[in-house]
């Protein structure tokens, strides 16, 4: 047998502690909207979704779309701005982003994951009354977020439903208020709210960095809440990293085992993250 023969069976025998440790568990993705680069990536994303699924665990989706939502909202002639990594969101800012978020990003990455042979299933965090939000404030007295939300209250019995007859859900981040407004929530946040409320085995945020980097570019292979503490203060965290951190952190201090920020952009970042020895971005510890 050649060298590369037994090199390949190497790899996939290295891949069975964590099959089998992960097996029957909760996988909660975050696939960032800066992570969807090209037709291929999207679909080499699927394809690990798809495996994962395969070997018995259940990946559930929930998906960003930032620019693709700031691309729509320029084509449309929208201004928009972001504070502490939000998007704020007024009411008109909101339909675009139901129709990007629940509409063309969500009904692709569905299309993508039934390609590869999975059985997504599509849903915004409305269906089946999933995902309660309340309004956030900024707390600056000039910024009025609108229609930005945070999760008040999640149910998981329509994903667990998904997950027992084998489909994969995939969620946008978008949730109904008691007030009756639709309301705009980070996908980290959501993907961190459910993945604590499920007691997921993993949480795995993917994006557009090789993790979390030091004041030098270097990665942080792995973080503390006190480092993360004192990385936010001195100002080395910021922008849409920190909600990413936050809720990475929040799920791990509500009883998911790890949480992980991963680098998107690399062709099967997840499989690697998931089924290999390789730790690849920052693991954020309690
Ligand atoms: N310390 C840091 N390490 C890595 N990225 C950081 C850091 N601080 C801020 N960032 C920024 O956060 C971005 C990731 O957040 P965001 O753009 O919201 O990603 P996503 O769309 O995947 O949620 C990075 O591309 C980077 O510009
Ligand atoms: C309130 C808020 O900022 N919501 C985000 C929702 C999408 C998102 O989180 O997308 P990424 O993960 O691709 O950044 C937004 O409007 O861009």
């Amino acid at each position: 047998m050649s060298e590369t023969t037994q090199q390949t069976a190497k790899i996939l025998i290295e891949a069975l502690p964590y099959i089998q440790r992960f097996h029957g568990k909760t996988i909660v993705i975050k696939y960032g909207g800066n992570a969807m680069i090209d037709e291929a990536l999207k679909e080499s994303f699927a394809r690990d979704v798809v495996m994962m699924k395969a070997v018995g665990m259940n990946p559930v989706v929930v998906h960003g779309g930032g620019p693709q939502i700031s691309g729509t909202l320029e084509r449309v002639g929208k201004t928009t701005e972001f504070v502490d990594g939000l998007r704020v969101t007024d009411a008109e800012t909101m339909d675009v982003v139901e129709m990007v978020l629940g509409g063309l990003v969500n009904k692709d990455i569905v299309r993508l994951i039934n390609a590869q042979g999975g059985k997504a299933v599509g849903l915004s965090g409305k269906d089946g009354d999933m995902i309660r939000a309340r309004k956030i404030s900024s707390g600056k007295p000039d910024v009025d977020y609108g229609h930005v939300g945070e999760v008040d209250s999640i149910s998981t019995s329509l994903v667990e439903t998904l997950e027992a007859e084998r489909f994969i859900p995939v969620i946008a981040p978008i949730g109904a208020g008691s007030d009756g407004a639709t309301y705009n929530i980070n996908a980290d946040s959501v993907a961190g709210a459910l993945a604590s409320k499920l007691q997921a085995e993993k949480l795995v945020l993917m994006t557009n960095t090789v993790g979390v980097l030091d004041k030098e570019g270097k990665l942080l292979t792995g973080l503390s809440a006190t480092q993360i503490a004192g990385l936010k203060a001195d100002g080395t965290i910021q922008g849409g990293m920190l909600p990413k951190v936050d809720c990475a952190l929040d799920a791990v201090l509500c009883g998911v085992k790890t949480s992980h920020i991963i680098d998107g952009r690399v062709d099967h970042a997840l499989l690697l993250e998931v089924l290999t020895d390789k730790g690849v971005g920052t693991l954020i510890r309690g």
